[in-house]
């Protein structure tokens, strides 16, 4: 029987995921003290790699993964989003994007024209200002995006806020809150058309993870 390939997102959502795999008792097939990026799990045919967030999205959508899981702020930045299906929400990861910028300059931010915006996520931002229609420059940052308006970099930032800690102890505040995010997995959309009892399969597993404890 082929195997499944599933892109896991390095990082932060990454220990939600064994988590997950533990509850099932797949996380034994991992070895997480270990440089390596791929391992198999012999029992239940699956392949896990181990990639930068913002590269699960094209192993998925180049089919070199049938799965990905990954967070939705990440899905929603990559250019070739609408090219892989989103099938599941995994209910971990939670955080929200946000507009925020220095305490009390909001009415700036609501006024001002060609707003400078400093984010990591430009495609997002840009998306959300023209939907509003107000002209904007993007500054884009790879993080620590909190400093832009504190040293005048930046009027506003688009970032995620998850506890809000980062942005109070900055100074800043929270001006209008875009939409939630959270991890998701997302599939190739042939593999999912040839794969589909298999994909299921492992998605029906996920989903008894949240049935059977309070992980969500
Ligand atoms: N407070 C938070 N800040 C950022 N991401 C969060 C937060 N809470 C949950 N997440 C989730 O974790 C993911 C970010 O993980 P991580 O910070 O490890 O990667 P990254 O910053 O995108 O990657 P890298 O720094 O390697 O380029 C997000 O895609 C989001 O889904
Ligand atoms: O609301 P909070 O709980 O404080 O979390 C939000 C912060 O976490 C993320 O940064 P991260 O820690 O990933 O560092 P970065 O600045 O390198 O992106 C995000 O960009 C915020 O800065």
């Amino acid at each position: 029987m082929d195997n499944l390939t599933i892109a896991i997102a390095k990082g932060r959502i990454e220990k939600d995921i064994y988590r997950r795999l533990e509850a099932l008792n797949m996380e034994k097939w991992i070895d997480r003290d270990s440089r390596k990026l791929i391992f198999t799990d012999e029992e239940n045919h699956i392949t896990y790699i181990h990639v930068k967030p913002s590269d699960v999205v094209t192993y998925v959508e180049k089919g070199v993964a049938d799965l990905g899981i990954v967070g939705k702020d990440t899905i929603l930045e990559n250019e070739n989003e609408s090219e892989v299906y989103e099938l599941y929400d995994l209910g971990f990861g939670k955080c929200k994007f946000s507009v925020a910028g220095m305490k009390g300059k909001k009415d700036k931010y609501l006024t001002s024209e060609n707003l400078k915006v400093a984010t990591k996520y430009p495609v997002i931002a840009k998306n959300f200002f023209k939907s509003r229609g107000q002209k904007i420059d993007i500054i884009k940052l790879n993080g620590s995006v909190e400093l832009g308006p504190i040293v005048g970099l930046s009027d506003v930032i688009v970032d995620l806020v998850e506890t809000g800690n980062t942005i109070k102890a900055n100074g800043l505040e929270v001006y209008e809150d875009l939409f939630d995010i959270s991890a998701r997995i997302i599939a190739n959309r042939v593999s999912y058309k040839f794969n589909y009892d298999k994909i299921q399969k492992i998605i029906d597993l996920f989903d008894s993870t949240v049935k059977a404890s309070d992980y969500k």
